[in-house]
């Protein structure tokens, strides 16, 4: 388990992390969400010891995080950065004994991580000469070749095309279910709810949210009423039951409290014609995010 306690970091006056207290659960993936600029990326870099806090405590399986367990981490940076003129292999090699493999350890490991990502051809190739995608996916197999025990990633789905982004989904995965204990950034809310137990959401270096997902989402307190209907629905925006209402090209969609006040807006569209669906949904991550957030996130 890794551990915040009244974690913060200053800069000058200014806090980009503000009393941060975090418990990431083993063997699990979480999800740390935020706008740009809310202190996900300080909060990576004071886990990794490649930053210092201004105060709180930062522990992993109750001891600090020290040059040793440094060796049991894997880290794909936000800035991503490989040595443009080095090949692939070669470069890999050198990253994997910086953490501690020998060559012999290394070579079998990276080719299964090339044929892997479908990209075994770009083994003698100058990195250079990669696409930014595969050069990601290249930074990606540095993080993960010595088999790390902790994995932290920022923002790796960013700038993939989808294909990609499916294969790496797939790789994390697979590393979670062997056991490794994975923590990742993201813009995209849709990741985080498929991949992730339990998340954070940071907002200006607070935590606004955090929990395992099913929790969160049953404490929110709200879900939504799909209605697609052959007439206009548009009565539904002055019932009290509604906190929110939204047109949608066949309908609405309703926000409601609770599940009898779906029920009201059910009776309340009887007998005003033909109604193709009303379905009463569980919020999104986004909903969550955008309530305790606010609407300038984009
Ligand atoms: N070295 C630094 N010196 C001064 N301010 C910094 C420094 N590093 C980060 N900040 C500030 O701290 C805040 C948090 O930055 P951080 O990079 O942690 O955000 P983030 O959540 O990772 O954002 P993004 O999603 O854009 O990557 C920002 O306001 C940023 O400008």
């Amino acid at each position: 388990m890794l551990k915040l306690e009244n974690v913060t970091k200053k800069f000058g006056d200014f806090a980009a992390v503000d009393h941060l207290s975090l418990e990431i659960p083993a063997k699990q993936m979480f999800g740390f969400l935020g706008a740009n600029g809310a202190g996900k990326t300080t909060t990576f870099r004071m886990i990794l010891g490649l930053m210092d806090q201004t105060e709180g405590d930062i522990s992993w399986n109750d001891g600090e995080i020290g040059y040793e367990q440094s060796h049991l981490i894997g880290y794909l940076p936000e800035e991503r950065g490989l040595y443009p003129k080095l090949k692939v292999e070669d470069q890999l090699v050198y990253l994997a004994k910086l953490r501690g493999m020998s060559k012999q350890e290394a070579v079998p490991e990276i080719n299964r991580w090339l044929e892997r990502f479908k990209v075994p051809e770009y083994r003698t190739k100058k990195v250079e000469e990669l696409s930014k995608g595969n050069q990601q996916k290249i930074q990606f197999i540095s993080a993960v070749l010595h088999k790390p025990k902790l994995l932290i990633l920022d923002e790796p789905f960013s700038g993939l095309d989808p294909v990609n982004v499916g294969m790496l989904k797939e790789a994390v995965v697979e590393l979670k279910e062997a056991g490794t204990s994975i923590v990742f950034s993201s813009h995209r809310m849709e990741h985080v709810e498929e991949l992730c137990e339990s998340l954070c959401i940071m907002h200006k270096g607070k935590p606004v949210v955090h929990g395992g997902l099913k929790e969160i989402k049953r404490s929110f307190g709200k879900q939504k009423v799909r209605i697609e209907a052959e007439f206009d629905v548009g009565f539904l925006r002055d019932k009290e039951e509604v906190l929110h209402y939204k047109e949608t090209s066949e309908g609405a969609i309703c926000q409601v409290k609770e599940d009898k006040d779906a029920e009201e807006l059910f009776e309340a569209l009887q007998g005003r014609g033909f109604v193709r669906q009303f379905v009463l949904e569980e919020p999104s991550l986004e909903d969550i995010f955008i309530e305790k957030v606010g609407e300038s996130y984009e």
